[in-house]
């Protein structure tokens, strides 16, 4: 990627398990989405157009920064818009980073090695045009070919999730799939995630390689044998509000693994917008709600 493209450097402070357990610590364990559906883009009275969600995106950027623990916004509601969609979210990326409040970009990305390699350039690199603290990435080419990005993330304080148990029914036929030694893909998810977390976890820390476990996956985790406390990193868990996870499912389906879940919700706390002081307090009812039963 030629310099000319490339963001304003700011190398964070200590990795991004330490990072995001302190962020947790102080405002609960929530990651507020910023998904710009078309629907709630109306509903704030906005138009659906670039003005319109600018206007939707920067007011959940005032409404999360310094709120939260994380804010997740979701890139296919950026990317609808082209590069000047693309340039919004950077702008997010940039003022979210500026008010101390954690980024996770959910990007989905994987590939074989050498592209992830790219991707990991893209958001994760200390130049990064649209840098996230830690993305979202697939580990259906092979976790093995998430290297690079998981390697560049460790060396810049920044971190990752792994798709793991995602939160929709149709992920079950491919992710509590057995492999020939019995474990399940979910499972060998979360064992590659925990050698990658070794370190962290010797020192008592959380690690910068979390999974992304759906609030709504029910008994699956025990079912498959899904290690998630030993894995040693957090947990984002989408599927609260709008999916139809509660805060007792987070308890019952985390249940071991509280201390690193990180619950993420968009539509359920965007819809109490657009007034700025009515979505903060949405998001941290949700945030104290999460971390009343991630406690207990
Ligand atoms: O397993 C997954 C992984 C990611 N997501 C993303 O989280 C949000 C959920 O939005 P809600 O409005 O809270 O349902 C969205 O961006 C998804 O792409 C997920 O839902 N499940």
């Amino acid at each position: 990627m030629s310099s000319t493209r490339r963001g304003s450097s700011v190398a964070p402070q200590g990795t991004f398990g330490e990072r995001l357990q302190a962020a947790m610590a102080e405002h609960g364990p929530l990651c507020a989405g910023i998904d710009p559906h078309r629907g709630l883009v109306e509903s704030w009275g906005l138009t659906y157009d670039l003005a319109g969600v600018e206007r939707f995106t920067m007011t959940c950027v005032e409404a999360f920064g310094g709120s939260v623990a994380a804010v997740k916004p979701q890139s296919a509601f950026f990317e609808v818009f082209g590069a000047k969609g693309v340039a919004l979210l950077e702008r997010a990326l940039t003022e979210l980073r500026a008010a101390g409040t954690l980024t996770v970009l959910d990007v989905k990305r994987g590939d074989i090695g050498t592209t992830v390699d790219a991707y990991g350039e893209a958001f994760l690199s200390k130049d990064a045009p649209a840098a996230a603290d830690a993305i979202t990435l697939s580990p259906y080419l092979g976790y093995g070919s998430l290297r690079p990005a998981i390697d560049l993330a460790h060396a810049t304080g920044r971190g990752v999730f792994v798709l793991a148990l995602t939160s929709n029914p149709e992920g079950a036929s491919v992710q509590h799939a057995r492999l020939a030694d019995g474990r399940s893909v979910a499972g060998a998810v979360a064992d590659d995630a925990a050698a990658d977390n070794a370190e962290a976890r010797g020192r008592g820390e959380l690690g910068s390689v979390g999974l992304v476990v759906g609030a709504t996956v029910g008994s699956a985790v025990r079912d498959l044998g899904v290690d998630l406390p030993g894995m040693a990193g957090p947990i984002l868990a989408p599927g609260l509000g709008a999916q139809g996870a509660t805060a007792a499912d987070v308890r019952s389906v985390f249940s071991g693994a509280l201390p690193q879940v990180l619950a993420s919700s968009s539509r359920d706390v965007l819809r109490a917008g657009p007034d700025v002081t009515s979505l903060r307090a949405r998001a941290r009812e949700v945030a104290t709600e999460v971390a009343a039963i991630t406690a207990a």
